[in-house]
């Protein structure tokens, strides 16, 4: 079935037999699940690469399970699968391949687009990235001034930061601790202000990571750093060579700033913003961690790939955790997905997760251009979860909304965290159990009556539990986990934009915005009319020029 000839979803006899399912399933709890079966604990895991992934706590039975499988295979969501990894044009609205697994292929592989194999170049520009981070981590690349580079602000935004400065953060403990690196995204002045103002600019290497090379936050920041570099340095443009390098696929705006194209590492229009971490964007990472490293991670990310690419539906984990979220935001009408990881090294790892998934399937069109009548993409959300538990847990336990989650955690800590602080390891993993067990088998008033609790009290401490949650463990958090959990997330935004039949690859949802703040931005500096401005609009911006005292 092709996107256009493609029944609708809603209307296939595979759509239609999960909600008849889920009628007769109806409010099953999972206690009873686990009653019914009591091998389910260790028979609904998976593993992939080193991840174990247990499913146990879902609202769901062999049965659901098969009648996903169905719908995936009614949707072709492996045939969608081999296209993209054959490079074909998948992401129709731009004509585009989406080939981000070619940026971790082996050198020896062989993917084609347009005729040619795309894998060469792939690790022409890792080996470039690769003895560029040596140079700066070893001091051989210097300073304008001959000084050796001790800070690398990474200036990005969207995918050109949210990948790098996530993994950064994830990494940071194999990481060269004599390194400063700051990520710097928001057009907001105080952004750059912040991440340079206690640098010495003689030190600093400022990578400017934009695959359009065109957008205004990016170019805006760059262009402050350049006037900021050039005042400190008092020079003039010929010291933006030792300072300045471009991650791009626009060697012409990359030019047209002033970086010599000598200093740019490329990357290609068959890699999504989104999905472009592991390409030339992620240099301040591989500085930061070191190219042997950064491979490391790019091994972990080939193994989901193969995974992915090869096991069958049964076993394949980013099917099933595709089609866990279809379950739950089309069966059981979730709005959100949460992402709670028990390491403080994931702390920005949700927020990448949400431009990953939402940007990619946050669409009402779908591929056959036609409006769909089923929920796509849902609001992608958490923190750490011990500090989520004394902030939103609450909602999650007791409120009145479905919040299926995703536990994230590791069996070992860091290993340079030194004996003192990884003593607290096991309690901060016994939250992590006890928040999936409390989720899943709540506690009955029964149960809150046989501790002595006064009957009044009784509803307000019962926990009706049936919280789905997916936990994710691994031995330990290193970039090879790492690439295994990025690509995990990434195949299983793909399977749910397959099924739902959206192009995943597009985002022409950010473009409008783009467009109506340049209109605007002349109204706010210059007071110019602005011709259809709606009536709210225009009354804001007069009362914002009124603030700033202008007339
Ligand atoms: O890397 P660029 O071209 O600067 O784009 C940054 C981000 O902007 C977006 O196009 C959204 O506005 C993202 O998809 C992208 O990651």
């Amino acid at each position: 079935m092709n996107a256009e000839s493609r029944t609708r979803l809603n209307q296939t006899p595979e759509w239609t037999a999960l909600a008849e399912h889920r009628d007769q399933l109806g409010d099953v709890e999972l206690r009873e699940l686990f009653a019914a079966d009591p091998g389910r604990g260790t028979g609904y895991t998976l593993e992939v690469g080193d991840l174990h992934v247990d499913y146990s706590k879902h609202l769901v039975t062999d049965e659901t399970l098969r009648l996903l499988r169905e719908l995936a295979a009614a949707t072709d969501v492996f045939g969608l699968r081999d296209a993209m990894l054959r490079g074909e044009k998948i992401n129709t609205t731009e004509d585009r391949a989406v080939l981000h697994t070619a940026l971790r292929a082996p050198r020896d592989a062989v993917i084609e687009v347009d005729g040619e194999n795309v894998v060469p170049a792939v690790h022409a520009v890792l080996d470039r990235m690769a003895g560029f981070a040596e140079r700066i981590r070893s001091g051989e690349w210097t300073g304008h001034t001959g000084r050796r580079i001790k800070n690398i602000v990474n200036v990005g935004i969207g995918g050109s930061d949210l990948g790098p400065a996530m993994a950064y953060e994830v990494l940071r403990s194999y990481t060269d601790r004599d390194l400063v690196v700051r990520f710097v995204s928001n057009v907001d002045g105080a952004d750059l202000h912040e991440a340079v103002r206690d640098l010495d600019a003689a030190e600093t290497l400022f990578v400017i990571a934009s695959k359009t090379f065109t957008t205004i936050e990016t170019i805006t920041n760059a262009t402050s750093a350049r006037d900021w570099l050039l005042t400190e340095l008092k020079a003039g443009p010929e010291a933006v060579a030792k300072h300045f390098v471009a991650l791009s696929t626009n060697a012409g705006k990359v030019s047209d700033f002033g970086i010599d194209t000598a200093n740019m590492f490329e990357f290609w229009d068959w890699v999504g913003g989104r999905y472009s971490y592991d390409s030339a964007i992620g240099l301040s990472l591989m500085i930061a961690i070191g190219p042997d490293r950064f491979r490391e991670m790019l091994d972990g990310f080939r193994i989901v790939d193969e995974h992915f690419r090869t096991a069958p539906a049964e076993s394949n984990v980013p099917l099933l955790l595709g089609l866990l979220g279809i379950w739950y935001g089309n069966f059981h009408d979730a709005q959100s997905h949460a992402v709670l990881p028990y390491s403080h090294y994931l702390s920005k790892f949700t927020a990448y997760l949400q431009q990953l998934d939402m940007e990619s399937n946050g669409k009402y069109v779908g591929r056959d251009g036609q409006e769909v009548e089923w929920q796509t993409g849902p609001v992608v959300w958490g923190t750490p979860g011990t500090n989520g538990q004394h902030a939103y847990y609450q909602l999650i336990h007791q409120g009145t909304k479905l919040i299926p989650a995703d536990f994230i955690g590791f069996a070992e800590p860091v290993a340079d965290l030194g004996e003192r602080f990884r003593a607290q390891h096991d309690l901060l993993m016994a939250n992590f159990f006890a928040q999936t067990q409390a989720l899943a088998f709540g506690k009955t008033p029964d149960e809150v009556r046989a501790e002595g609790v006064a009957e009044d009290l009784v509803p307000h401490k019962t926990f009706k539990g049936n919280h789905p949650t997916t936990t994710i463990l691994a031995k330990e958090l290193t970039p090879s986990v790492l690439g295994q959990l990025i690509a995990l997330y990434e195949h299983k935004v793909f399977v749910q934009g397959a099924v739902w039949n959206i192009d995943s690859f597009d985002q022409w949802g950010v473009e409008l915005g783009k467009v109506l703040a340049k209109r605007v931005e002349p109204a706010l500096t210059e007071g110019a009319e602005v011709p259809g401005l709606d009536a709210s609009t225009q009354a804001l911006v007069a009362k914002y020029r009124e603030l700033r005292g202008r007339k």
